[in-house]
């Protein structure tokens, strides 16, 4: 039977007063909404104390398998749309699914096994199956399901391949745009992601989708993370010049969001800088909320980028800072790993690895810092908000005198 150290011991009672501390504050805060940190509080400290009760051996692998189980069901169902085969009241028997799907009742049952026992479907009787709260996001549609969906994408088929990846290439963070994990594993080694991504359309569509909505989460606005008021000034003192360029900015997403806030800020005078085929499809979907928008391509590296992924980070920014006059800003969102302190935010860390795979990273403030002198510019103010993105930041910076 393992038994648990003096610190791991005192470190669970810590953990545990947190935690009840927390709970009261969620109970409380209910009525007035303010449940968001006392949830993150909660989650944060269970996770904790499972880390510490649970028995290391057979019960730690066992559960990664399980993991990967509903992993490969979910995206099965996903693909299949069984979740949107199960009413959302009430049940389907797993015959009827297997209709549905045109495929066996016994292999819809052994797969929907995996998903009933993970609690994220129920079992009705002994032959039927349901929703719950945790299979309603795979819903078609269903933003949370479409950012999981390229999760998939993004994330695991990377993943599978890394170790032949650094097999070839060395056990050294990739640097460049080429010889990427992400683009290794889908046999394009010698082509950036981005173009690899234009190669297969579905996937470009299920990607610029999967953006949209994370911004459209993201408090880049909303949580006050950053405070337009100055730019609906300038808009107003100097009414010939641009006011917005968003570099890469998907597909407007973020530009709606300012404007919605700041409606001051003209629509029209209104950048959205992309890829060709970004830009493309913006223009295919006709949304009247961007008609106004000017929509340019461009190519941020502007063709030769040189090696290296800071430099490569560098060069984008410095290109930026010579389009810029004196009174410009230069507004970056990004996480900014170490900013609460030298443990990065759990989904920071996370990301940092799957940003490794497309040969980027999370920076520190220090990283930062030397990317953006090296491209002329100095950092103003790095700043914040309460949304649910706790490593999410806005980098203010200004062209150095
Ligand atoms: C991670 S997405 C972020 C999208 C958006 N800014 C947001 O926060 O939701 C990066 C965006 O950069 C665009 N992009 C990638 N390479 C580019 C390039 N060389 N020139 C211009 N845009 C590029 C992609 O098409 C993609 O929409």
């Amino acid at each position: 039977m393992a038994t648990i150290d003096d610190v791991a011991r005192a470190e669970l009672k810590t953990t545990a007063d947190e935690l009840q501390t927390a709970v009261d504050a969620f109970l409380a805060g209910q009525e007035k909404g303010d449940v968001d940190t006392c949830r993150k509080t909660i989650i944060d400290a269970c996770e904790k104390m499972l880390q510490t009760v649970k028995p290391p051996g057979h019960f730690q692998w066992m559960e990664r398998v399980r993991q990967m189980g509903v992993m490969g069901v979910t995206h099965l169902f996903q693909e299949w749309g069984a979740f949107d085969h199960i009413p959302e009241q009430g049940a389907i028997s797993f015959a009827e699914l297997g209709k549905k799907l045109d495929a066996e009742t016994s292999l819809t049952e052994r797969l929907s096994g995996v998903l009933i026992v993970a609690g994220i479907l129920r079992l009705v009787g002994t032959d039927s199956v349901a929703h719950t709260p945790s299979s309603l996001i795979f819903l078609r549609g269903n933003p949370s399901g479409v950012v999981y969906r390229v999760a998939w994408d993004n994330c695991l088929v990377a993943y599978f391949h890394m170790a032949d990846f650094f097999a070839k290439y060395g056990r050294k963070e990739p640097q460049g745009l080429t010889h990427i994990p992400a683009s290794f594993a889908r046999g394009h080694p010698d082509k950036p992601f981005f173009e690899v991504l234009a190669m297969d359309p579905p996937y470009l569509k299920r990607f610029t989708d999967a953006m949209a909505i994370i911004e459209a989460m993201s408090p880049a606005v909303t949580a006050g993370m950053h405070d337009f008021s100055w730019l609906v000034q300038k808009a107003e003192q100097e009414p010939n010049r641009p006011v917005f360029v968003d570099v890469g900015g998907g597909k407007g997403q973020c530009i709606l969001t300012i404007h919605q806030e700041f409606p001051g800020i003209p629509l029209n005078r209104c950048v959205l800088q992309e890829r060709p085929e970004v830009i493309q499809a913006v223009e295919a979907a006709a949304d009247p909320t961007l008609a106004e928008v000017q929509k340019v391509v461009i190519d941020f590296h502007v063709a030769q980028p040189t090696k290296g992924s800071d430099t490569i980070a560098a060069n984008i920014l410095r290109i930026i800072a010579e389009a810029m006059a004196d009174d410009s800003k230069l507004l970056i969102q990004e996480d900014v790993k170490d900013f609460h302190g030298p443990r990065p935010d759990t989904d920071t860390a996370v990301l940092d690895f799957l940003m490794l795979t497309y040969g980027g990273k999370e920076r520190t403030r220090r990283c930062w810092e030397d990317i953006t002198e090296r491209a002329g510019l100095s950092i103003v103010s790095v700043s914040g908000g309460d949304g649910p993105w706790h490593g999410l930041f806005v980098i203010e910076c200004v062209k150095k005198t």
